[in-house]
């Protein structure tokens, strides 16, 4: 067999870099390509049948090229000395002590990963910044590098992600851009050429931008930050939607009629979730801080401000509806993960409201199709931004609240129930036998649509006293004095 053409290797094996290099094997099988990750249990899970994150298609892509050109393996060291390409795909998450806490971006992983590439490497490479970072990070990685490099010579790039979970073999199989950004120097443009080579086999020329390293950097923050606000600026309606009787779906779709504007992206919701947007948001918040822009960091906080007062109006919708108080009543969550077609909980809206009706001290049964009981668990008992860090993959769920219960049948989640939250739009709840659900329930009988999925006046037609997002409000409801 003819020696692979590269070498690539990835560090981190989550949720962008196993995805995005099984796309890379399976369209250049003349590359050689290795994930690597500290974490023994998700590289175990990655070589098994039963891959650690759940993304359609992904299955079969992995399938086509592991052990022929796609390898996962926690022989990290070796693998990264061995390498012409490394990818640099680990945890980014928010800080959660010291300068910046709760904003600023955490580079541990980052730094300690570009430290041992040039502790084990032996030979020129290219390394590409894949994890989300902030603007100038490059620029710090380089230092690292250079400090350490025994004569070796480093390239940077900046070659930022752009799959949405969910979604993420159709976004790697026709992305609507790859972006690759890089010094203009001689190596600096050698090295955008090798890995434009890469993207190229599948990637039209023209859909292939490259830039300088800092637009690269933060073209990705504010794409996340530009995609967040239309959420916001869409929630934020809907409040206002609920206030005079408009309907926030028909003001989205007239709206997104303008084709300055377009349609996507304007689905109002319980509030934006994952692992991303307001992670990025913050960090942009402190870079614009530290850059003493504050009216511009003011600017953006608002974007994240009006996610969070999402998600509390919902919960005390709820709370407001049922007599003032869910204290002993059955609640049931359909819906955990932070959008459909994921089993991703990471920053979900389901946890905000979770914690919304437990401090009114509800009893939540829930149900997600994709995420078992010990994730949702855990995501309840851990504190704000610790979800991100890598340890968690190792943990086995903190202390666990009593007041939850987990159902394997969305029917039996919601049978005596008082009243149900749909909080993520999983196709199943468009087409639930809803009249069954309401024959089991306790009544009144409440269901509050953080999705907009169910045909609100099929269900009030069927005695349901319902509460979908940013629509006309059901008198029961626009007859209580709330405040939120
Ligand atoms: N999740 C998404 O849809 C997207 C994420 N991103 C960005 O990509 C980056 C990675 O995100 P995810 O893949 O979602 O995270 P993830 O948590 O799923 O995966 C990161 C992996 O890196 C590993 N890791 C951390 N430090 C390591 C080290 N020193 N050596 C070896 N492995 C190490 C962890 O064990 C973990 O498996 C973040 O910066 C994120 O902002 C960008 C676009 C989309
Ligand atoms: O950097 C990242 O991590 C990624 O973040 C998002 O992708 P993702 O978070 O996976 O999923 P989205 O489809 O963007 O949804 C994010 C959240 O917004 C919500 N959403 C989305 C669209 C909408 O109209 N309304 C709405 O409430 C979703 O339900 C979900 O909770 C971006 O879409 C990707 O381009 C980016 O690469």
């Amino acid at each position: 067999m003819a020696p692979p053409s590269l070498k690539i290797c990835c560090i981190g094996a989550g949720y962008v870099g196993g995805p995005t290099m099984a796309m890379i094997a399976l369209k250049c099988p003349d590359v050689e390509v290795n994930v690597v990750d500290i974490s023994k249990a998700r590289i175990a899970a990655w070589n098994s049948d039963n891959l650690p994150i759940y993304e359609p298609g992904l299955s079969e892509v992995v399938e086509a090229c592991r052990g022929r050109n796609l390898f996962f393996s926690t022989d990290v060291e070796r693998l990264v000395a061995d390498c012409d390409v490394v990818f640099v795909s680990v945890n980014t998450p928010t800080k959660t002590t010291g300068l910046g806490a709760g904003k600023a971006a955490d580079l541990t992983y980052w730094e300690s990963a570009a430290r041992m590439i040039a502790t084990v490497s032996k030979s020129d490479k290219i390394v590409v910044e894949k994890s989300t970072v902030p603007v100038k990070t490059a620029e710090a990685i380089e230092k690292v590098l250079s400090h350490n490099a025994k004569g070796i010579k480093f390239q940077i790039l900046s070659n930022p992600e752009f799959l949405a979970e969910g979604t993420a073999i159709q976004d790697l199989a026709f992305p609507d851009r790859v972006l690759i950004g890089g010094r203009d120097t001689e190596g600096g443009q050698k090295a955008v050429n090798t890995l434009k080579s890469v993207y190229a086999r599948w990637v039209p020329e023209d859909k292939i931008i490259t830039t300088g390293l800092w637009s690269a950097e933060l073209s990705k923050l504010a794409a996340n930050a530009i995609l967040a606000q239309r959420i916001s600026s869409v929630n934020a309606i809907s409040a206002l939607c609920e206030s005079t009787g408009a309907d926030v779906s028909e003001v989205a779709f007239a709206i997104g009629k303008d084709t300055r504007i377009g349609p996507k992206f304007l689905q109002s919701s319980v509030g934006f979730g994952g692992s991303c947007f307001q992670k990025d948001i913050l960090n942009l918040v402190y870079i614009c801080e530290c850059n003493g822009l504050s009216e511009v960091a003011h600017y953006w906080k608002q974007v994240v401000a009006i996610n969070d007062y999402q998600k509390s109006r919902f919960a005390k919708r709820v709370i407001s509806s049922m007599f003032n108080t869910v204290a002993g009543k059955k609640i049931a969550i359909l819906g955990f993960a932070f959008k459909k077609d994921t089993g991703d909980t990471r920053e979900t809206p389901a946890i905000d409201v979770c914690h919304g009706l437990l401090g009114d001290r509800a009893v939540l049964t829930i149900f997600d199709p994709q995420v078992p009981e010990e994730q949702i668990r855990r995501d309840l008992s851990m504190n704000k931004f610790e979800w991100d860090h890598p340890h968690q993959l190792h943990s086995h769920g903190g202390s666990v609240t009593s007041k939850i219960e987990y159902a394997t049948d969305v029917y039996e989640a919601c049978k005596g129930a008082h009243g149900i939250c749909i909080l993520t739009e999983w196709e199943m709840f468009r087409n639930l036998d809803y009249q069954r659900i309401y024959d089991n329930m306790q009544k009144p009988a409440f269901l509050f649509d953080g999705r907009n999925i169910v045909k609100v006046a099929d269900m009030r037609k069927m005695g349901f006293i319902v509460y979908s997002i940013g629509k006309p409000l059901d008198p029961w409801v626009k007859d209580l004095q709330i405040n939120i």
